[in-house]
């Protein structure tokens, strides 16, 4: 049964499976409006364990029901591999979500996986501006960064989200919308990633974080937890609404 925290749009539930039944609901009602309200529905993925947890979108009732032309689908993070390499994170997409939606191909926008990581972050950042200059993204009044409609954030047992690690530069970039980074801590090495200003310019984000092995950084985050370390989780504070999907694992220490 879900629980909700009224002070932080926090949600527990007791599985896994019953974080990605509500998660689906969520992201379906999402599409709805945004489609109704401006004709697209940006969202943006990201690896690891949360690609597991849309399953529910692509069953009964949302695959009929989410308009899902309306969608056009970025990465907040990707490793610099190819995209049939077993560690993309588009490939991981592709095979569980992707694959079985019938989003128009060419709404979806990957990495140019043929290039090195700075000129990857380069290239990427250059489709995300074309999409804000086609009206395709919108972009914060308040910030100037493209502003997406909902970003989808898993979270490491570390507290990293994306490719921005705890303790590393980069959760201080303050201008680029995409970097890179070539000495990742979790492999693979070489990875772009979005910065905190565009995470942070999002309307919607969802934090889904399952398993016991990410509760300590969800007692950092949540509770009254201590790290050595601003943990990058702590800095996701978007403009908009940002909303918790936690098992009862991940919120064990809560
Ligand atoms: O390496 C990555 O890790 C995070 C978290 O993955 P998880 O499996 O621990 O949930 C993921 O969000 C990110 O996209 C990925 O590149």
């Amino acid at each position: 049964m879900a629980t909700a925290d009224k002070n932080k749009n926090v949600h527990v539930f007791e599985s896994e499976e019953a974080l990605s039944v509500s998660l689906a609901k969520y992201a379906a009602d999402l599409s709805e409006k945004f489609a109704k309200q401006k004709g697209s529905f940006t969202v943006v993925l990201t690896g690891g364990s949360l690609i597991k947890s849309l399953r529910k979108l692509v069953e009964a009732p949302y695959i009929d029901s989410i308009d899902w032309s309306k969608w056009h689908v970025l990465w907040a993070d990707e490793r610099v591999v190819p995209k049939n390499h077993p560690d993309s994170n588009y490939l991981l997409a592709y095979d569980a979500f992707l694959s079985k939606v019938p989003i128009p191909s060419g709404n979806v926008y990957a990495i140019n996986d043929a290039l090195p990581a700075e000129a990857a972050a380069d290239d990427y950042e250059t489709c995300v501006k074309h999409l804000v200059h086609n009206g395709i993204i919108s972009v914060s009044e308040a910030t100037g960064f493209p502003r997406f409609d909902l970003m989808l954030l898993g979270m490491g047992p570390d507290g990293h989200v994306a490719s921005l690690f705890p303790g590393h530069p980069l959760v201080q970039e303050k201008k680029k919308w995409i970097t890179f980074i070539k000495e990742s801590p979790k492999p693979p090495p070489q990875r772009i990633t979005f910065t905190f200003p565009v995470i942070n310019s999002s309307a919607n984000i969802a934090l889904v974080v399952a398993g016991a092995g990410k509760a300590h950084p969800v007692h950092v985050t949540l509770g009254n937890g201590e790290d050595s370390h601003v943990l990058p989780v702590q800095m996701v504070l978007p403009e908009g609404e940002l909303t918790w999907f936690l098992d009862k694992d991940a919120a064990s220490k809560l």
